[in-house]
């Protein structure tokens, strides 16, 4: 790509601030602006992503962390926005989040965001508060949105655990006649029916929206479209994920609790009501392991929107192992068909146990933001899914 691409990212806890690090090794991209529930960090001529990840390290504004036994509820703003991002345009506030969230037992949060002992903290000063980029604001989300006329691209690294939250956001950059791209790593099939409905308005705005980009759904719904082409007729696709997260688990709370909603007995908004204590104890049962069957992961919708297979062929499911950074299976994905003479057989893609979430997430997320700029730099709107673009790299 000549052109630079300025991107800024909604979100910076686990996959966002692994966003704005992968983006250095990617060619072509510029961060301009971040944030997450607290607060905002703008620079047009880049932001130094040095020193954001170091103030968030071990940081990151995600619940209520630090004293484990407060329940999350929507008003205590863990899910997203609780609900309230929809009233934002009538209210022009977002909410901010207390959730629950103190200094940590052991020591004191200094101004810089560490503590005393010179850990960083989760509290007052978490995430992006604690750079000296960082700006604390009521309207995070609508800062970045005021900037937006010099912003070619957005990734939403934004929580799940309230389904239309994505949507809405999305709406809301239409609302502010954004032309540029919207990138989503959202995992849950009923999200992409509530974009849809909302296509004409963003094809309207000049938006190029690309959803269900990280791993599963994003890069591994592609490789299974790939994997495909051998057939005339796809039986089906089995997607099976193995994520180890020790060294991540602390900056990867998001993804876990959201993961847990997958569980038999869960639902989403008993994830997002679970406390800290609550997860903790529910990991400590399953020793570490969680093993997730039949999950609503869009790979399913995705497929059958870019005319692959029927959704209900479609399975995903994985092992999550928060106590080693080993994959405790190897991500696959099987591909069963028959071919145009007849045969009848599996293609099969499989990443290297070596290649982590964060990787796996981050890398294809960028690429698919990349072709989508180029997408929309040549007048090219709508809503799209991973099956449906190639990554830039
Ligand atoms: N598709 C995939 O392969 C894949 C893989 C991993 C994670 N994910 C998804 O990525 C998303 C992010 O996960 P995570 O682990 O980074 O979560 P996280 O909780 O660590 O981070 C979420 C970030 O969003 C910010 N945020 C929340 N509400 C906000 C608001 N109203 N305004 C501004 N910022 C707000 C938080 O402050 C935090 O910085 C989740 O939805 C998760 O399911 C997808």
């Amino acid at each position: 790509m000549d052109d630079d691409v300025t991107f800024a990212v909604l979100g910076t806890g686990g996959i966002g601030r692994r966003a704005l690090d992968v983006a250095r090794h990617k060619g072509g991209l510029t961060p301009v602006a971040a944030c997450d529930r607290n607060g905002v960090a703008v620079d047009h001529s880049g932001l130094d992503v040095d020193e954001l990840l170091d103030a968030t390290e071990g940081n990151i504004a995600s619940g209520p962390e630090a004293d484990g036994d407060t329940p999350a509820t929507p008003e205590s703003d863990y899910a997203s926005d609780g609900g309230l991002a929809s009233h934002a345009s009538e209210t022009s506030s977002e909410p901010r989040s207390d959730g629950g969230a103190t200094a940590a037992e052991g020591g004191s949060v200094g101004d810089d965001g560490t503590a005393s002992d010179g850990v960083k903290q989760a509290g007052e000063d978490a995430g992006i508060v604690a750079s000296a980029q960082g700006e604390p604001t009521e309207t995070p989300i609508d800062d970045v949105i005021a900037e937006s006329d010099a912003i070619d691209a957005v990734l939403l690294a934004l929580p799940n655990l309230e389904h239309d939250f994505i949507p809405r956001v999305a709406e809301r950059f239409a609302d502010a006649d954004y032309g540029g791209v919207l990138v989503d790593v959202l995992k849950r099939s009923r999200v992409i029916g509530m974009l849809d409905d909302r296509t004409d308005r963003l094809e309207d705005s000049g938006i190029t929206f690309v959803c269900g980009a990280g791993a599963t759904p994003g890069f591994l719904t592609g490789a299974a479209a790939l994997a495909a082409q051998s057939f005339v007729e796809v039986d089906s696709v089995e997607i099976w994920w193995g994520v180890g997260l020790k060294s991540g688990y602390e900056d990867n709370r998001g993804t876990v609790r959201e993961d847990i909603a997958h569980l038999d007995g869960y639902d989403i908004e008993r994830a997002r009501e679970m406390s800290e204590s609550e997860i903790e104890a529910l990991i400590d049962e399953h020793g570490g392991r969680l093993e997730f069957r039949d999950m609503e992961h869009a790979d399913d919708v995705l497929l059958e929107r870019a005319g692959i297979c029927d959704a209900e062929d479609v399975s995903v499911g994985g092992v999550l192992d928060v106590r080693s950074d080993e994959k405790p299976t190897t991500t696959t994905v099987r591909v069963t068909g028959t071919t145009f003479d007849g045969e009848r057989g599996t293609n099969t893609f499989e990443l290297d146990d070596a290649t982590s979430m964060a990787a796996n997430v981050n890398g294809p997320a960028l690429g698919y933001l990349k072709a989508a700029v180029l997408r929309n730099r040549a007048g090219d709107y709508g809503v799209y899914g991973p099956a449906d673009v190639m990554p830039s790299f």
